[in-house]
């Protein structure tokens, strides 16, 4: 500020109390008291009035640089801009006279005039001539009286250099500095909520929309699709990719326009009235269970009848019982009781987690599926039936099921009442042979055929000649398979345990559970294997009509 090169011009403060203009001049400086200042507009007021102007101009040191403009008398410091045009910053020759001929020249009779005709304006004419300068603002303004307004240009004049008392800029240097960042603030602010409230608004209503649309498409995912016969083609290219032949006709593999691999069941249509298609899409759309295959739609197009279920890339149970000496088949006793606990989860789900109880039928290994991790998938619902929770029997006109797992008294009621320990006996079978290794089931025979292995007793007694097992962990595992199948054979269902009981001896210690008599003790006395052939049995039963 003090530094006459930075600042050949300032502004600065009186005794606190009034700012002076200090301007470059011969002998001494010129100093204007100065009244309102806005930095805003770059203007400032000079007060002239009692000071000798012509006095000071007379003493100015115009060497091209004189960062001021003249604005006038009546400028409008309260405005917001003024015509920049109209002023120029021309030098401009002045001329100072003595009027009238004084020895005094601080009494303010010095004239200026700019040309001739000024001077005969001010009938000058008489006076003594002072001096003659050039001078970049006009004469109008060195005689005014009252009050005149400048303009400064801020590339010429830097701020610095007007320090001033800060009194009539202090509102505008506090609004500069410290209010007008705030309320830049405040507005940006505002305005950054009012945005971030428009996109939580929009963001909410999409959430809901997305909320919205994932409800429908799990709600249609929970249910099957109806699929038409053309559909059916696309999905299985022709039918040209076939995985197998069941009962009730051929399975293809497919895939879904969602590129879901799907495996297609394609029913007989000269088989029965329907009823096992029925029965199969409406037990299955209520199901839902990690270990229960999920049927994804179905075909009712016409006499086309086909079940669309979830592909499972390892198959069926079946291909993988082998004993432990089978290294390409033989999944290891972890996994084993991995698909065994599974299995049983999915049969006691079957068993209470619905709204009925549901019965299969037709537990065994072709029946149970396994996805890529080896999660069994119970499926095949083609003989369920459904019956209500507080009934313990169900009536039945004919035998269902496999032979092999199919529980006595599914095979003839003289051996007492079928109920949900049928899935159990069937379970059990399923149990022995994953342990044993091999398929119980000689189907080829016209009997009732009870295959009880001889080895589960020397498994059981620690002797491991039949299915030899290196690790003691190992051991464990199969005998505890062992043990839980031979409860589930038992031949009175009564003493069968529920699937609940089962689930619960699988994941205990093997320790803990009792040997269960031998089942057949008395029909197998002499054999491996109890054959009651099937015209033994009273299979001219008295017809209970299937009113469940
Ligand atoms: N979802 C599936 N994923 C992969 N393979 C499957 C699927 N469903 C069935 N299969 C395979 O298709 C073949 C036929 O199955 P299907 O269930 O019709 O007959 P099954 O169980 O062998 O006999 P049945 O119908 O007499 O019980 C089997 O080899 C089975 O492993």
């Amino acid at each position: 500020h003090d530094d006459p090169v930075q600042c050949p011009v300032r502004l600065y403060c009186k005794q606190n109390e009034s700012n002076i203009l200090e301007l470059p001049g011969v002998p001494s400086s010129v100093k204007l008291p100065v009244g309102r200042i806005n930095f805003k507009l770059t203007t400032l007021e000079v007060n002239a009035s009692g000071i000798c102007l012509t006095d000071l101009f007379l003493r100015l040191n115009y060497s091209s640089f004189f960062p001021f403009r003249y604005i006038g008398t009546d400028f409008d410091l309260a405005g917001t801009s003024y015509d920049d045009d109209h002023y120029s910053l021309e030098p401009r020759n002045i001329t100072f006279f003595r009027y009238p001929p004084s020895l005094y020249m601080v009494d303010c009779r010095i004239q200026v005039a700019e040309d001739d005709d000024g001077i005969i304006d001010l009938n000058l004419v008489y006076c003594t001539k002072l001096s003659r300068k050039i001078l970049p603002i006009p004469a109008k303004f060195i005689r005014e009286e009252g009050s005149f307004y400048l303009v400064w240009s801020k590339t010429n004049l830097r701020s610095e250099c007007l320090v001033g008392c800060n009194k009539s800029n202090k509102g505008t240097q506090y609004y500069e500095s410290i209010l007008l960042p705030i309320t830049g603030a405040i507005i940006l602010l505002s305005i950054l909520a009012a945005l971030y409230h428009i996109y939580c608004y929009h963001r909410n209503k999409g959430e809901d929309q997305q909320r919205v649309e994932t409800f429908l498409k799990d709600y249609e995912a929970l249910n099957p699709t109806r699929f038409s016969h053309a559909d059916i083609k696309r999905i299985t290219r022709q039918f040209k990719d076939k995985l197998g032949e069941g009962a009730h006709g051929a399975v293809y593999k497919g895939k879904l326009s969602n590129q879901i691999l799907v495996a297609v069941k394609i029913l007989n249509t000269t088989e029965g009235d329907g009823k096992e298609f029925i029965n199969e899409v409406g037990t299955m759309a209520k199901i839902h269970h990690v270990n229960v295959v999920r049927l994804l739609g179905y075909c009712a197009d016409g006499s086309h009848r086909a079940l669309v279920y979830h592909f499972f890339p390892k198959g069926n149970l079946q291909s993988f019982l082998a004993l432990p000496s089978n290294k390409e088949s033989f999944l290891g006793w972890n996994k084993m009781h991995q698909i065994a606990l599974g299995t049983a989860k999915g049969i006691e789900y079957l068993h209470q987690g619905c709204d009925q109880r549901i019965l299969h039928f037709d537990i065994n290994p072709h029946n149970v599926l396994l996805d890529e991790s080896f999660t069994p998938k119970i499926s095949d619902f083609g003989l369920a039936k459904l019956c209500p929770k507080n009934r313990s029997t169900v009536s039945m006109t004919a035998a269902r099921g496999t032979l092999g797992y199919m529980a006595p008294e599914v095979f003839s009621r003289n051996f007492g009442n079928v109920s949900y320990k049928s899935d159990i006996y069937s379970y059990g079978m399923l149990l022995l042979e994953m342990v044993g290794g091999r398929k119980n089931t000689n189907s080829s025979e016209e009997t009732f055929q009870v295959l009880y292995p001889n080895w589960i007793h020397s498994l059981l007694e620690g002797d491991d000649t039949y299915i030899p097992i290196d690790d003691d962990g190992d051991f464990r595992i199969a005998k505890k398979l062992a043990i839980v199948g031979l409860w589930c054979i038992q031949w009175h269902p009564v003493h069968r345990p529920s699937m609940k009981s089962v689930v619960q001896m699988l994941e205990g210690g093997e320790d803990k559970l009792k040997v269960p008599p031998n089942p057949f003790e008395s029909a197998a006395a002499n054999s491996s294997s109890a054959i009651i052939p099937a015209r033994c049995l009273n299979l001219e039963l008295e017809v209970i009509p299937e009113t469940d």
